[in-house]
């Protein structure tokens, strides 16, 4: 992994090296995280529900304090205050000003980060041109959908200037084509020299505009790279789904040639030699009289790679 030594990070938006955070001083929600984010990247921060992306994005928006460890933003120590504060953009899973218009919520955080009100009036309107709210201009935000609320919350994080903007799952409750847009907003933003680091649950999401993803679990980074080069480990490899109605785990437990991975509703194995992996499946099946329900192979997908490694095949 590229990290430079502490205080030389000139081209690094963010700098942790073993940041370690305790909500109880008992557990380690964020254990040892090391990691470097360069400036201009999207980079994306994947993993489970509880692995630690929301506490991490808290601890590098100064939310929260590590426990230990070095932490840097912007080339400045988390201590910093409204010095760093400023200079970063953050949309968190929940808050809202409900109690206002659209415009006027748009307005009020302008207002709240000292930019002068002419140009608060432009930057109001491109936004609501921008993410399609100019219709709901004058509907207070209690009366807006799940999804129309969300635009919201991310629009208005573009009042001000920022260097480093923070998405905790910002797509969440929006349709295919709302998300579609912010998704390439994100990625406008980006090539102007915006660094973005956002969550997601949804990995097309992922794969479609971060640089690089670090996929999370139990507070620890269980692999990090950029997202071609993730997928490229299994170059070659192909997925194959399977359903077994009968002896389905003493199948699964056997199988030697592929990597497996299972959760309630999904029965994946990862292999580099499809007609080697199907005659063992056959034989398995043979051999403990199971039934299959279904079969398919395909190519490997971002999925298959989170779904790897959060059951930790990836090393
Ligand atoms: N305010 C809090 N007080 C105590 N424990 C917390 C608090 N917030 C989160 N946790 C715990 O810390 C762990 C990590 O939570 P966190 O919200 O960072 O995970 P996450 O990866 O963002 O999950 P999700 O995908 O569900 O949003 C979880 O076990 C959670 O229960």
């Amino acid at each position: 992994m590229e990290l430079l030594k502490s205080g030389e990070q000139p081209d690094y938006a963010v700098y942790a090296k073993d940041v370690v955070f305790s909500y109880d001083n008992k557990k380690n929600v964020v254990d040892h995280l090391t990691f470097s984010v360069k400036k201009g990247e999207i980079f994306g921060l994947l993993g489970p529900n509880g692995a630690g992306k929301t506490t991490t994005i808290k601890l590098m928006t100064t939310l929260l304090r590590p426990v230990s460890g070095e932490l840097r933003i912007l080339g400045m120590d988390y201590r910093s205050g409204n010095r760093l504060r400023s200079r970063l953009g953050v949309v968190l899973q929940d808050e809202s000003f409900d109690f206002t218009t659209v415009e006027r919520a748009l307005d009020i955080y302008g207002y709240i980060w000292g930019v002068p009100r002419n140009i608060r009036k432009k930057r109001v309107n491109d936004l609501l041109e921008k993410f399609d709210l100019y219709d709901f201009r004058n509907k207070r935000m209690w009366d807006l959908s799940g999804g129309q609320k969300r635009r919201v919350q991310v629009a208005r994080e573009f009042m001000h200037d920022m260097d480093l903007l923070f998405l905790d799952e910002p797509t969440t409750g929006l349709d295919p084509i709302s998300r579609r847009k912010i998704l390439d907003m994100i990625k406008d933003m980006s090539r102007n020299g915006l660094t973005v680091i956002f969550t997601t649950h949804i990995l097309e999401e992922a794969d479609y505009v971060c640089d690089r993803i670090a996929i999370m679990r139990s507070g620890k980074i269980v692999a990090m790279d950029k997202t071609e080069e993730l997928k490229k480990r299994y170059a070659g490899a192909k997925t194959i789904e399977i359903s077994l109605s009968k002896n389905r785990d003493r199948v699964l437990s056997m199988i030697s040639t592929g990597e497996v991975s299972s959760d309630d509703n999904n029965d994946i194995i990862v292999t580099k030699d499809v007609n080697k992996t199907i005659s063992e499946i056959t034989e398995l099946i043979k051999r403990f009289d199971a039934s299959l329900e279904y079969i398919n192979v395909r190519s490997v997908s971002l999925d298959d790679v989170f779904f790897n490694t959060i059951n930790g095949e990836v090393s």
